[in-house]
């Protein structure tokens, strides 16, 4: 395989969303980020968070209504809405352009139905974490479930869960494959993250830094995805430039960088790209 091209801001700086001078926040695009349980409520609030800095007009989490009260005291700009059924939650998650969906969300028949509930409204998916590792040994139920506007964001070793083997061919052909097999964008992270459409195309981000290796980092990611996707960037172009903001944000911080700094760090990597 020829050696594809490096993710680099000249490939998508022109396709940045930027606010004109009569924008409003509807017109900046509405992300959604489904929650876990009462205890497990932090991926989500990181998420929605870097959906927000990287400029989302209007950010919602979306939680069993034992989060609710959590949540509500943890956010400030951060919308927060409970659902109690997967009907109530497609519901909430109609008018939103995007959803991000698995951090830390659980690995139960819950987020599975969550998961379908999200994937039958006209909001773009993010994929991550447990709704992926939930379809170990079956990666054609959650393949059947997603389209060419979603994006699933594993890394290796979710990626192995639902491509076993797959990566023995090297991790960018495992990516294309995986890509090509889901119809979905994949962004197969890690210290050369490799994105992927549906369509075939295929970058390699090379400015990562071990600091980004901390929990929590993966679900900032997803919302900076998510939050560029409600911009009306295209998938690929989205999870590309994410990728390398991300990065951009780890290594502007360096030592001691928790998930929590990187959202802090998007507003300064975003007037350098502008
Ligand atoms: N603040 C939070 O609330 C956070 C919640 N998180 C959630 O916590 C739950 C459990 O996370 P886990 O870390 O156990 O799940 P993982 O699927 O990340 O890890 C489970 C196992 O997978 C393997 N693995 C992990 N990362 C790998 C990599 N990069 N390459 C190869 N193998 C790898 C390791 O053997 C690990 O023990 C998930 O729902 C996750 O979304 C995490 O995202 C961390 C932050
Ligand atoms: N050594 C590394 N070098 C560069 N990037 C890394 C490294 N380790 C992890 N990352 C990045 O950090 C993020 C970790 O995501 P993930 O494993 O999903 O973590 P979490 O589930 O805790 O959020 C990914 O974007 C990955 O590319």
């Amino acid at each position: 395989m020829t050696a594809s091209a490096s993710n680099d801001p000249a490939l998508w700086r022109g396709l940045l969303p930027w606010p004109g001078a009569d924008t409003h926040k509807h017109q900046r695009g509405r992300l959604g980020v489904v929650s876990g349980g009462r205890l497990n409520t932090g991926a989500a609030r990181l998420a929605a968070r870097a959906g927000l800095r990287v400029g989302a007009g209007l950010v919602r989490i979306l939680c069993p209504p034992d989060a609710g009260p959590v949540i509500a005291a943890a956010v400030e700009a951060v919308m927060v809405s409970d659902f109690e059924t997967p009907e109530a939650l497609a519901d909430l998650a109609g008018p939103l352009d995007c959803v991000v969906i698995g951090p830390a969300a659980g690995l139960t028949e819950a987020t599975e139905r969550n998961l379908a509930a999200v994937a039958g409204t006209e909001a773009a998916l993010v994929v991550d974490a447990d709704a992926l590792t939930l379809f170990k040994g079956r990666a054609g139920d959650l393949f059947a479930m997603l389209d060419d506007r979603d994006v699933m964001t594993p890394h290796e070793g979710e990626f192995e869960r639902l491509f076993p083997g797959l990566l023995a061919e090297g991790r960018e052909a495992a990516a294309v494959e995986a890509a090509r097999a889901s119809g979905a964008t994949v962004v197969l992270k890690g210290r050369e993250t490799v994105i992927a459409g549906p369509d075939g195309r295929v970058r390699v981000n090379r400015n990562g830094t071990p600091w980004l290796a901390t929990a929590g980092s993966g679900d900032v990611l997803a919302g900076l995805i998510g939050g560029l996707i409600v911009q009306g960037m295209e998938p690929f172009e989205a999870a590309s430039a994410a990728v390398w903001m991300h990065a951009d944000a780890g290594g502007r911080f360096g030592p001691g960088l928790i998930a929590e700094d990187l959202p802090e760090q998007i507003p300064a990597v975003l007037a350098d790209l502008r």
